[in-house]
């Protein structure tokens, strides 16, 4: 039988990426004139990449925002965020008891994210966490990107898995939704990066520290969905 998967989030969810993806963003932002954006607005505007980001903090201080202004502000955003990895980005707590955890027990392992592939990869590996995953799949690896469902589920044919025995962990709406569209079981924490509480969102289960995500409870959602 093909091993079992989890298949992680990376920003507010493996990662707490917040400090770093914040400096960016407001460094983009000065270079428009824009008001730098706090904790709170940062967590509105992220889920669905750089891009996002700062077309919706544009909108927030009801400032028009040209294509190629776009593509500037965009481009300043990933250069700074790209020469800054690690930052002061760090694995929330446990999450590497439990990336040992799964590894041991004999599960695959990978990340869906909608941040760009390159700097997914260099994030985890500036973290020495890429040992752990079979497959890194960012919001350019494929055609399509969450909510879309297919990118969870290519991200685990990729990894080698199969989506009948696969659990998403995640963050956010955007993380929930994609799983629930793909019919797989989705953890959510509740640290991570959304402006509504995630149990408004119905994921599977809820953990607050990633000592909860145990064998028993991958195990149980994998069956329940079987
Ligand atoms: O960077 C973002 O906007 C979202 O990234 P995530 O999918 O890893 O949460
Ligand atoms: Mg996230």
């Amino acid at each position: 039988m093909t091993r079992p998967i989890i298949v992680f989030d990376l920003d507010g969810t493996l990662v707490d990426t917040a400090p770093d993806l914040l400096d960016s963003l407001n460094h983009s932002l000065a270079a428009n004139a824009l008001a730098a954006v706090d904790e709170a607005g940062f967590k509105r505007f992220v889920g669905h990449g750089g891009r996002v980001m700062i077309e919706r903090a544009h909108a927030a201080q009801q400032r028009a925002l040209a294509a190629e202004e776009h593509d500037r502000l965009l481009q300043l955003f990933l250069d700074h965020y790209t020469l800054n990895i690690p930052g002061k980005s760090r694995p929330y707590p446990g999450v590497v008891e439990a990336l040992d955890r799964f590894k041991a027990a004999g599960y695959l392992l990978a990340i869906c994210t909608n941040k760009y592939e390159g700097n997914s990869v260099a994030l985890i590996g500036a973290l020495g966490l890429a040992r752990y995953f079979a497959a890194i799949a960012g919001q350019d690896t494929f055609a399509f990107r969450k909510p879309d469902p297919r990118h969870l589920t290519e991200t685990i044919r990729l990894a080698g898995g199969d989506p009948h025995r696969a659990v998403m962990v995640g963050d956010s709406q955007t993380d929930i939704d994609t799983a629930k569209a793909a019919g797989i079981p989705v953890v959510a924490v509740d640290f991570g990066y959304t402006e509504r509480h995630v149990r408004e969102f119905e994921p599977s289960a809820v953990i607050s520290h990633f000592d909860a995500l145990t064998l028993g409870l991958a195990e149980r959602l994998i069956d329940a969905a079987a």
